[in-house]
């Protein structure tokens, strides 16, 4: 009936157990006693547990345990019930569903099961509304190609999204075969990376691979520009082909996209890995992801004389100081009031939104209070 899933059979656990409980082959794509606690109330209501894997126009390919034969399988789902006009809340790679087998004319996404993190940037082009690219990620490796001069800025972006998606970020230079000073590079990337790990790697040596491996347990998401290597990663991790590699255009080492919808795969020493597509425009979409990226900057703030030190010209300014001596880079400060402008900008837009539908709530309720000849009270 269904497609068996392509789980590595080392990850597969006794199929003896019921379907989607806690040590059924589901725990292959990340299922675990907790997540089987919360779906209960799904499970009474004839649902199935299943692993968004991936996602495309208002349809998924879900992983579930196969009622029928105790295996893993893959199934195609409708995602409609679930909403698809909300680009944050639809469903998404990585999402834990309430997949509903009996649905007529197909297999549906009835239900998702609320996310621990989220992967969500601001769509490309000047709307403020947010995207949601992965959910249930633990650890977000943000790739880099040694093959050029990293872009700190650019870096510095990701591991904003990353913080603010609540997983654990990991910066990852790739392709350290093409360079000789990938350690004189990794210090420069490692003090615009503060508190996080950089790690060096090469898909074609295998340098660092094991490394890499080791700090990736759980649900792991690849963001970073096309070209960089996630997917030919991806298929060292898995030890298969199981994501497309591009040819490299050997003059400027750039992408050209390869990797068009995210992806996630179940890896053969246990945890699942997201392959996403490389991401062109990185808009922040709010919150603390600035803040915790720039830990550093905010620290600094702390010792400022004034507390609502503006770091323009006033007195006893730590942050002026560290600028002069040096220990924070010019390029650094203006990155982070770069992204700080950008996230108060959406910060503004998303107060308006809720302004607006706060004014529509209220009127709707006491159009509907009136005509039911009541009084509103507040
Ligand atoms: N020399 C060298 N080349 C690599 C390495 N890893 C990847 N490449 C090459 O870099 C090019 C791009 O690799 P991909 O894995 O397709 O890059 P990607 O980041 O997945 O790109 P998108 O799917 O477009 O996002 C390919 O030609 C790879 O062979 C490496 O470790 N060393
Ligand atoms: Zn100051």
């Amino acid at each position: 009936m269904f497609n068996a899933a392509s789980v590595p059979s080392s990850s597969f656990s006794s199929s003896s157990s019921l379907p989607g409980t806690p040590g059924s082959p589901l725990a292959a794509y990340g299922w675990t006693d907790e997540l089987a606690e919360q779906f209960a109330p799904l499970a009474g209501a004839g649902l199935t547990p299943a692993r968004i894997v991936r996602v495309d126009r208002g349809q998924c390919d879900a992983v579930l345990v196969d009622p029928e034969t105790g295996e893993l399988c893959t199934v195609r789902a409708d995602t409609r019930p679930v909403g698809d006009a909300d680009m944050i809340n639809c469903a998404c790679t990585g999402d834990w569903a309430g997949v509903d087998l009996a649905a007529r004319p197909m297999t549906a996404v009835a239900a998702l099961l609320p996310r621990s993190t989220a992967i969500i940037r601001k769509v490309a082009g000047k709307r403020s509304d947010g995207q949601v690219l992965a959910a249930n990620v633990d650890t977000v490796l943000i790739a880099a190609s040694l093959a050029a001069e990293p872009d700190l800025g650019r870096i510095e972006r990701f591991l904003a999204l990353a913080w603010e998606s609540g997983a654990e970020p990991v910066v990852v230079l790739t392709k350290a075969d093409l360079v000789h000073d990938a350690e004189f590079i990794r210090a420069d990337v490692e003090a615009a990376a503060p508190g996080v790990t950089v790690l060096v790697v090469s898909a074609e040596t295998g340098e660092g691979v094991d490394v890499l491996r080791a700090c990736i347990p759980g649900t792991t998401a690849f963001i970073g520009q096309s070209g960089v290597g996630k997917s030919t990663l991806t298929n060292v991790l898995a030890g298969a082909d199981v994501m497309a590699v591009q040819q490299a255009r050997a003059v400027d080492q750039k992408g050209r996209h390869t990797t068009t919808t995210r992806e996630l795969i179940a890896l053969p020493g246990g945890g699942v890995l997201i392959d996403t597509p490389g991401l062109r425009e990185v808009g922040l979409y709010g919150g603390e992801g600035v803040a915790l990226a720039f830990a550093d900057i905010a620290e600094l703030a702390e010792s400022c004389r004034f507390h609502d030190c503006g770091h323009e010209s006033e007195p006893g300014c730590a942050v002026r100081e560290a600028l002069a001596d040096g220990t924070l880079p010019e390029r650094r400060w203006e990155s982070y009031r770069k992204l700080q402008r950008e996230n108060d900008w959406i910060a503004s837009r998303s107060d308006a939104r809720l302004a607006t539908a706060r004014v529509k709530k209220w009127k709707a309720i006491t159009k509907s209070m009136r005509a039911a000849g009541g009084t509103v009270k507040w």
